[in-house]
Formats: structure tokens, sequence, C-alpha cells
């Protein structure tokens, strides 16, 4: 019997996105994603990789559905790729898009697998990048009349939905350091982004409120708990500032409906304050969230840095880390997640996606991977202790299901529980997956 029960309708799942495992890029008229443009681009991936194959999803989605009834998901996260519904972005519709996402989720349901679908994660069609992207604050509008096509297409059956993967991974990574597609560097343009990303989400909401479906929206936010490196004044001041621009920048627009003040002002002095238009704190404040999913992988610790941008910057940690070099760190997770439930109206809460990358060397057709069966295990016991101090976490989705594209990295990172031989696309169960299968019988660790 596990020590550590969970609630008896606790959701266990396992997330993925399209561009991340779909491959079939040119396939059943789907449209062209700044990602394809992106990894198309020598020198931007490590090794030169694309997601033009990955895991061959798109054909093989049954088989891997199979995967997920024989593990026991409860529930399965997945993202929508914008360019196989709308291929232009905006305008004609692409039906065999709004197929394989209808038989997708189906087939989950006919395996007793509950639905959690991203409108976007990061797939924006490029002729949209090609007219300023999310620079440009029509863009709000078109991803909104997508979110609608697709409600209305699978709102009757999909009941969980999630407007945006981390817009802060969005406007900071693909517009900021240029390490994501589009590949902008350029600060101004990254907090203009933000915005506009805000503003796309609440329209989504309020399109889903106009339709009725009766179902929950949130939104997935990329947070952390940030810490000070030191007992000097200055670090406290340095992680309260970096706490602002990682996390409050994003979460108070979605649960408050308001711009924390502190970091307006910083924008406003370092940089043109954000694109913010008559009426738009508003269309914000008037489109509350039914539940908030966390991205959760690591801590951020910060010192102050006067000659840096913003006064802070990030310090290692001490702890062990990941192939990502990302500090193994759970009880950030548990003081998130009691932050949250404190500082933002008690929400109900998801970790929509928590996981690591470690070597996973596949040998003699097994993969030993006691790292992440480790990792995960400490942090579900961070999660337990938070639902025990009264937090309402509702479910947790490891990142990932299967290994696949690592964006930056290509496929030389692999977070999933299910290792893929890409050569021959066989999936081949990880230890952590056999491990998991059976938290998720026994609802507990
Ligand atoms: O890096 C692992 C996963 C990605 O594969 C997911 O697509 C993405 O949602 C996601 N977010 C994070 C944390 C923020 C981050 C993203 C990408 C690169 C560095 C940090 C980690 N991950």
């Amino acid at each position: 019997m596990p020590k550590h029960v969970f609630p008896v309708d606790f959701v266990w799942g396992a997330a993925t996105a399209a561009y991340q495992i779909e491959g079939a890029v040119r396939e059943d008229g789907r449209g062209e994603s700044i990602w394809d443009r992106f990894s198309h681009t020598p020198g931007k991936i490590q090794g030169g990789d694309t997601g033009d194959v990955a895991c061959d999803h798109y054909h093989r989605y049954r088989e891997d559905v199979a995967l997920m009834r024989e593990m026991g998901l409860k529930g399965y996260r997945f993202s929508i790729a914008w360019p196989r519904i709308v291929p232009a972005g905006k305008g004609a519709l692409n039906p065999k898009g709004l197929d394989f996402y209808n038989a997708l989720v189906d087939r989950l349901l006919a395996n007793g697998i509950t639905p959690y679908a991203t409108l976007y994660h990061w797939e924006l069609p490029q002729l949209l990048q090609d007219r300023g992207g999310w620079d440009n604050r029509d863009t709000a509008a078109y991803f909104a009349e997508y979110a609608a096509v697709v409600f209305e297409s699978l709102g009757d059956r999909v009941r969980h939905w999630i407007t945006l993967n981390e817009p802060s991974v969005v406007a900071y990574n693909g517009h900021a350091i240029g390490e994501h597609a589009p590949g902008f560097t350029d600060y101004a343009l990254a907090v203009r982004v933000s915005h506009h990303l805000n503003l796309a989400h609440a329209r989504a909401v309020a399109a889903y409120r106009q339709l009725n479906q009766g179902g929950v929206i949130g939104t997935t936010l990329n947070l952390t708990s940030v810490y000070p490196a030191g007992n000097a004044p200055e670090d406290g001041a340095a992680a309260r500032i970096a706490d602002g621009m990682y996390n409050r920048w994003f979460l108070d627009p979605v649960l408050k409906g308001a711009y924390p003040r502190d970091i307006l002002e910083l924008f406003g002095q370092k940089l043109q304050a954000p694109v913010i238009q008559a009426g738009d704190l508003e269309r914000i404040a008037a489109a509350p969230i039914d539940f908030l999913g966390l991205n959760y992988y690591s801590r951020l610790l910060v010192r102050s840095a006067p000659s840096s941008p913003f006064g802070y910057e990030a310090v290692r940690g001490a702890g062990p880390c990941t192939a990502m070099g990302w500090e193994i760190y759970p009880d950030g997770l548990y003081d998130l997640l009691v932050r949250l439930d404190r500082d933002y109206g008690h929400p109900r809460l998801l970790v929509t996606e928590n996981g690591a990358a470690f070597d996973d060397p596949l040998q003699a057709g097994r993969v030993a991977d006691p790292e992440r069966i480790a990792y995960l295990r400490e942090h579900f016991l961070a999660a337990r202790r938070a639902i025990e101090s009264g937090v309402r976490l509702e479910g947790y989705f490891v990142w990932s299901l299967l290994d696949n594209f690592e964006w930056a990295h290509g496929y030389s990172r692999r977070f999933g529980l299910i290792y893929v031989d890409y050569p021959t696309q066989e999936r081949i169960w990880k230890d952590s997956a056999r491990w998991y299968q059976g938290v998720i019988r026994q609802n507990g660790v």
C-alpha cells in the first residue's frame, strides 16, 4: 500500500505537444508554422534536427493511445496545431486537420482517458508571422477565431481547455533571446508580445464562454519559486523583481485582471510600456479562468546584479541537475503551490507539466531510469504535501509521455516515460513508465 495516497479522483496524466510528436508536417493540408521555418533554418537546432517526422504520432496515434491505456492514464494533455486547422492562420479551414483531432479525442474517450487540449503550444502559422506575428495585436483576434472553430468541432467531448502554453517562454525565448521561433532578440518586442498573448488568451476565454459548452478553460504558465541567493536586502529585492517578471507579470492578468504595478513601472522605465490600449485591461479582467495550469521544473535562485538589465542575475543552485542543467528542487514545487493558493485566491490548479531529461541509455532493449523515478517521486510527494496543506491541486501531467523534439535541443534530450527509438519509431517502456503505472494503479507513492 502507498504511504501517501492522493485524492480519489486525482487526474494522473502525461503531456505532449503537436510539433514535438506529430511529424507529418506537410500532410493533409497542414500549413507551415514558425517552428517549421525556424527548425529548417541552419544553426538554430542542435544537430540540425527538425519536427518533420518527430514521433510520427500523426500516423501512430492509435498505438500511442493504446500505450496510454496500458499505463492507466486518467488524462492526456496534448496540443492542437493551429496550422492544421487554419493553414494560413486566418480564413479557410482544413477539414482533415479537424478530422485528426476528432479521431484522437474519440479514441481517448473510448479508452477512458480524459482529453486536456492546449490550443497554442507555440505553433504560430508562418503566414501570420509574416504579418508581424504576436507583435501584431490582430493575431490575438485570429487566435480567438481559430479557438472558436476548435471549440465548435470538439467542445461536446473535450471539456478541459488550455488556451496558451507558457506565454512567458513564447515572449522571452522567442522574442528576447532568440532561442526559440521566431528567433528575435528584442526585449521591448518581447514585452509587447506578452501583452498581445494575454489579449489572445482573454479573447479565447470570452469566445468559449459565449458558446456555453459547460466545460472548463484555463491557461498554462511556466512558473517557478524564486529565492534570494544570499541574505543581503538587495538579494531579496532582486528576488522580488525576478518573481515579478517571471511569475506575476503573467499570473496577475489571468487571476487578478490587472498587471502588477511594480513591473508595469519597471517596463515603463526600461522599455516602451506594453502597447496597452483602451479596453485591453477590461477585456483581460472580464475573462477569468476556471483553473490554472502550471509547468514546474526547477527553482530560480537570484542575486542582486546592478549592472544587469533588470538588476538581478540567476545563480546556480547547489543541488543535482538533470540533463538540461536544471537543478532538482522538489521543495520549489511545494512552495509554488502554497504561494499560488495563498496569493491568488485558492484557485483550482493542475500541474500541466513536470518531468526531467536524463541520458536514458538503451541497453539490451531496456532503459533503466532510476533518476527519473526519484525525480518524479520527490515531486509527487511535494504535491501531496501541498494538497495536505489545502491546495486545490486536481491533477498532474508528467512531461512527457514520449521522448520527443526538445525545441532548440532537437532529439538530444529525452523527457519521455516511454523511449522512442527514432530510426525504427519503436516505443520502449522505461522503468519509470512501469513505476508510474503502479503509482496510478495505487493512486499514491
Ligand atoms: O523542456 C521540456 C518542456 C518542453 O518540451 C515543453 O514543450 C514546454 O512546455 C516546457 N516548458 C518548460 C519550462 C520552460 C522552458 C521551456 C523551454 C526551454 C527552457 C525552459 C519545459 N518544457
